[in-house]
């Protein structure tokens, strides 16, 4: 892959840096500034090089439309308390803001647009209505820089496209994740469980076919759970639930059978009647999931037993937290999970913007674990051993 050397002297050029600041927020405050910190050694490699640096990032998953609930501008605030510098904001990313903000750049200075993904463009599947967002971006650059790993997999305008309109190159972040999954990859140290949890359940549960392939056990927790479990034929109450992903779930469950892979799912479930932090929860067989009911967090056997086969094991990859961590009644799963993954005598990865946040949050430090990546559906399917589109497009 192309490196920022590659680039040449910088000073006075424009360089656009996709970087993942999609941090979680509770209203406009951040709580967890971690990919906010990890983009920062970036920023200011290029800053200090005298390059005007103009930040592009993403929030959540606004419709391609503005919606201020996801706007950048407090965690362009944060950047700038952790760079130590101002930092100049875009109200727009493409607009008549952004091209101003641009322009009044001195060299090393900083700005953030907004989030990119107000604009229908940045997502867009057609490739055409992708590219023509792409030429806008690139009118803001002389030169773009990839960073943001937690993107890597998506192609979309400014992670994509982008690079095929500017002298582009990986930034150290993405060097530094590639560079450590890499070891995940490579004849990881076996046994090798992979640990699978989280919310984004349509879009991680296909990493499970490749991954049978790879690792000698799937333990599945968070929202993850419900599809596995109606496909074993249970009732999952009201969880959250891909019910048009029952039948691939009941593929995956018999191929991983034949392979002699493990497929561990919880035995007991926290159940609570609505989604919220004081919902009265209680433990129920997860074969017995009351039908006016929630699962929010895996169970207190569950989480015992997982971190058994954690802790056992000499390669651990984790992404996605086993309950609401963020409600304190839902976070004992998630804690017994992160507490297994500190005590493995070999490599323990944890991926991902949530993932991350909750072991922090936890009161866990970041060098208790092999690594932390800031990617968590990015750091599945480079595991999966697919070719990512925002990693291959930066190559030769
Ligand atoms: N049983 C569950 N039901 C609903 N949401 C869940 C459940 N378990 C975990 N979650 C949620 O999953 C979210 C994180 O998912 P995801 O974005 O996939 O992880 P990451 O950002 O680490 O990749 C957290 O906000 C957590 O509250
Ligand atoms: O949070 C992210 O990914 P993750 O939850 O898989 O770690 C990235 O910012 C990518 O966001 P997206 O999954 O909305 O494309």
């Amino acid at each position: 892959m192309k490196t920022i050397d590659d680039l040449g002297d910088l000073r006075g050029k424009r360089v656009l840096v996709r970087s993942d600041l999609n941090v979680p927020l509770d209203g406009a405050t951040i709580t967890d500034d971690g990919r906010v910190r990890a983009s920062v050694p970036t920023i200011r490699r290029l800053a200090d090089a005298g390059a005007k640096v103009v930040v592009t990032a993403h929030l959540g998953r606004p419709k391609g439309a503005p919606d201020p609930a996801f706007s950048l501008e407090p965690v362009a605030v944060r950047l700038a308390e952790v760079l130590g510098q101002d930092v100049a904001f875009a109200s727009d990313t493409v607009g008549a803001s952004a091209h101003e903000v641009v322009a009044a750049l001195g060299d090393g200075e900083v700005a953030v647009l907004e989030n990119v993904r107000f604009n229908a463009g940045e997502t867009s599947k057609d490739d055409a209505e992708r590219g023509a967002f792409a030429d806008q971006l690139a009118e803001l650059a002389d030169a773009f820089v990839s960073d943001g790993f937690g993107v890597v997999h998506r192609k979309q305008a400014s992670v994509y496209d982008i690079a095929e309109r500017l002298p582009a190159a990986a930034g150290g972040l993405v060097l530094a994740e590639v560079e450590v999954l890499k070891r995940l990859t490579e004849d990881p140290e076996r046994p090798y469980t992979v640990v699978l949890g989280g919310s984004k359940v349509s879009d991680k549960l296909g990493v499970i076919d490749n991954l049978i392939e790879k690792a000698d056990a799937l333990l599945i927790g968070g929202g993850m759970v419900f599809t596995f479990l109606a496909a074993q034929g249970h009732d999952v109450g009201t969880s959250l639930l891909e019910s048009d992903q029952i039948d691939t779930v009941k593929g995956y469950l018999a191929r991983a059978a034949e392979k002699g892979v493990d497929i561990v799912l919880p035995t007991d479930i926290v159940v609570a009647p609505a989604f919220s932090a004081d919902a009265p929860a209680t433990t129920v067989a997860a074969d017995a999931i009351p039908s006016d009911q929630m699962g929010l967090d895996i169970g207190p056997e569950s989480g015992a037993a997982f971190a058994r086969l954690v802790a056992g094991s000499r390669t651990v990859f984790w992404n996605g937290p086993m309950g609401v961590f963020e409600f304190a009644a839902f976070a004992a799963g998630t804690k017994a999970v992160a507490q297994a993954l500190t005590e493995v005598d070999g490599l323990s990865v944890v991926g991902g913007g949530d993932s991350a946040a909750a072991v922090r949050r936890l009161g866990f430090d970041d060098d208790q674990f092999g690594h932390i990546s800031t990617g968590g559906g990015a750091s599945l399917e480079f595991l999966e051993g697919r070719e990512l589109p925002g990693l291959q497009i930066l190559e030769g």
